[in-house]
């Protein structure tokens, strides 16, 4: 029997990031591992400061490390030279900002296949129109960003970033701008594409009910990744943010630190995938889905177990 070498969507390991020099510097990740596995949704948590964008950035390929390692499957990012790595973010990774980030004089098909477009590469008709499906904005394909409310807009931001089927999305407090009801509507959206479309999905949020829809949450504090939650609910995560206010738990996430860091450079061969087949651009890692489903999905753990 053949053993195959398995990766997951995107990992850095070992990761400082230090900001300025001298007295002004800021260690903004201080020796950071972590793995973010295939068909896996990862929420990045902690307190305003404690370096989850810079998590994201670094493992996105949109900033650069000081010092450590990061991969998108089996690429490593600070190989590559500025053009290798600007199609790798094109090809590989899909993005979701908290300010939609859509070009304001194109349709919202037209923005849907952007990436593609940008890339020289042909739109698969099917997929889009699956996507659109699935996003629910059929009757809005051709309207402007600005004609449509801030959920819709999140919404075709989420199609978007699934349109060239990357091997990760990487989404940045992409319910920060809406009300619970659109926000809960994309959430449902980016569980949704890791359910039935094998997306691997890694959202930094400051929201524990965001958190609940993912399948674990890692907590970072001043720059170290603290301790994780698998099968977070809002309640558990709430009480788990409640505990860096007090000096107890400040206390309890520096004993943890070690622990999480040991556990997490631990492969999980049930959510990664072959080395010998590192998905690029061509390779189809995520198939169209079957159903379209008529709501979004709900929080992980209400609708799945
Ligand atoms: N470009 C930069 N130059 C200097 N310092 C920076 C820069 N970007 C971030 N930092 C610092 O690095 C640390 C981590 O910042 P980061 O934005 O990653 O935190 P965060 O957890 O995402 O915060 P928030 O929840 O408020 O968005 C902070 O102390 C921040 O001030």
């Amino acid at each position: 029997m053949t053993v195959v070498q398995l990766h997951p969507a995107a990992a850095v390991a070992d990761a400082v990031k230090v900001y300025g020099i001298g007295a002004t510097q800021v260690r903004a990740l201080d020796h950071v591992t972590v793995e973010f596995p295939a068909r896996r949704f990862t929420a990045i948590m902690g307190p305003s400061g404690s370096g989850k964008s810079t998590l994201m950035h670094c493992a996105a390929g949109l900033d650069t490390l000081t010092a450590g390692s990061a991969h998108i499957g089996g690429t490593e990012l600070g190989t590559l030279n500025d053009r290798r790595l600007t199609e790798l973010r094109r090809e590989r990774i899909g993005f979701v900002f908290q300010a939609f980030n859509l070009v304001p004089t194109l349709t919202v098909r037209e923005n849907i296949t952007l990436p593609l477009d940008l890339a020289g590469k042909a739109p698969d008709a099917a997929w889009v129109d699956a996507l659109v499906d699935v996003v629910g904005l059929g009757d809005r394909l051709h309207h402007r960003p600005a004609e449509l409310s801030g959920g819709q807009q999140q919404r075709v931001a989420v199609a978007r970033a699934l349109a060239g089927r990357p091997q990760v999305v990487f989404a940045d407090e992409p319910t920060g701008n809406l009300d619970s009801r659109s926000g809960a509507e994309v959430l449902g959206l980016l569980r949704q594409a890791v359910d039935t479309m094998g997306q691997a999905v890694v959202m930094v949020t400051h929201d524990p009910t965001a958190a609940g829809y993912a399948d674990r949450a890692l907590f970072l504090a001043d720059g170290r990744l603290v301790d994780s939650m698998d099968a977070p609910t809002a309640d558990l995560v709430l009480d788990r943010m409640k505990a860096f206010d007090t000096p107890a738990g400040s206390t309890r996430a520096t004993a943890l630190t070690a622990a999480v860091s040991a556990a997490h450079t631990a492969a999980d061969p049930a959510t990664t995938e072959p080395t010998a087949a590192a998905p690029t651009a061509a390779t189809p890692t995520i198939s169209a889905p079957t159903t379209v489903p008529t709501a979004a999905t709900g929080p992980r753990g209400s609708d799945r177990r």
